[in-house]
């Protein structure tokens, strides 16, 4: 993919504070669905706090992106989603954004901007309170730029988003949501088209910024594994419903794999320590 990523720095990169201390974004009895089909039914979970991260699991039609599209103010939900304990649901999407960035599965296709032009263009259009607040023409380019260093992608900065990789789509679409100065952070499978090296440097990076910044940020994934190593709290939905949450060790178990998954499966730690999720077989029925 031609993908390099250097050590971020210590600052956020637009060059502002990080916003995110102690923050808590909490969802109680949240419905969701698409016309009148509701797919999460009064989904309740834990408070997620800032600096960690969630991953949320299940399998494929469980719901997970419509969460994050819940989460986002993409869908009309019924329920409460708290922000430090301000009522998300009902504000306009303007508003919830400038908290708020979700990165979706795929970028749109046939969009004829560089890279960079889609970042100055994500910039300048954030809201007041966000990450591109009053910023001239220069300076959003100036904030893109130092963006796409810290990712190890700056060298792309020309080039057409049509023209892009698999892989190099999903770290243009990172870049997309960093660059508004997140506090909640959305990311709906980031992984999905990387290769296993940038599989690794992407959920470290999104850790460390988390980490560093005090962002909520949830994350869907399909590998366990990845999941089991970087986040700090599991959610697991499946038939509409919450199946299960928790730490990753006590949450990934064989009965988990067998229940929502319908595989009989590990769960183990290799010579390094680090969770492992093996699936043996797919269950009869
Ligand atoms: N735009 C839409 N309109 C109507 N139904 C939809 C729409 N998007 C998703 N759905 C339905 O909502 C359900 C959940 O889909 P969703 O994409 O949230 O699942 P997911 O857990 O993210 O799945 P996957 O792992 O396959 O990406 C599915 O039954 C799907 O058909």
């Amino acid at each position: 993919m031609g993908v390099q990523q250097r050590p971020l720095a210590g600052t956020w990169p637009l060059g502002a504070q990080a916003t995110g201390a102690g923050l808590q974004l909490e969802i109680a009895g949240l419905t969701l669905g698409y016309g009148r089909r509701t797919i999460l039914r009064e989904v309740s979970l834990a408070p997620l706090a800032g600096g960690h991260i969630t991953a949320l699991l299940g399998p494929n039609g469980a719901g997970k992106s419509t969460l994050l599209r819940g989460l986002a103010g993409l869908l009309p939900a019924r329920g409460s989603v708290k922000l430090n304990g301000q009522e998300m649901i009902g504000r306009s999407l303007e508003a919830r954004a400038r908290h708020i960035t979700y990165m979706p599965q795929s970028l749109p296709q046939g969009v004829a901007l560089t890279v960079m032009e889609a970042l100055v263009g994500a910039l300048k259009a954030s809201p007041p309170g966000a990450g591109g607040m009053a910023v001239s023409g220069r300076q959003a380019a100036e904030q893109a730029l130092a963006l796409l260093e810290q990712l190890g992608i700056a060298h792309l900065a020309l080039v057409g988003l049509d023209r892009l990789s698999g892989g190099q789509r999903q770290m243009a679409g990172l870049a997309q949501a960093l660059v508004r100065k997140p506090e909640v952070l959305l990311l709906d499978e980031p992984t999905s088209a990387l290769d296993l090296r940038y599989q690794l440097q992407v959920m470290r990076l999104v850790q460390q910024l988390t980490r560093e910044k005090g962002l909520v940020t949830v994350v869907v994934l399909h590998d366990l594994g990845l999941a089991a190593r970087f986040a700090d709290h599991i959610v697991v939905l499946g038939e509409g419903t919450l199946r299960a949450e928790g730490e990753p060790e006590r949450t990934l178990t064989p009965g988990l794999l067998a229940e929502v998954y319908g595989v009989s499966g590990r769960v183990e730690r290799c010579s390094l320590g680090h969770l492992q999720v093996m699936a043996d077989a797919p269950l009869a029925g």
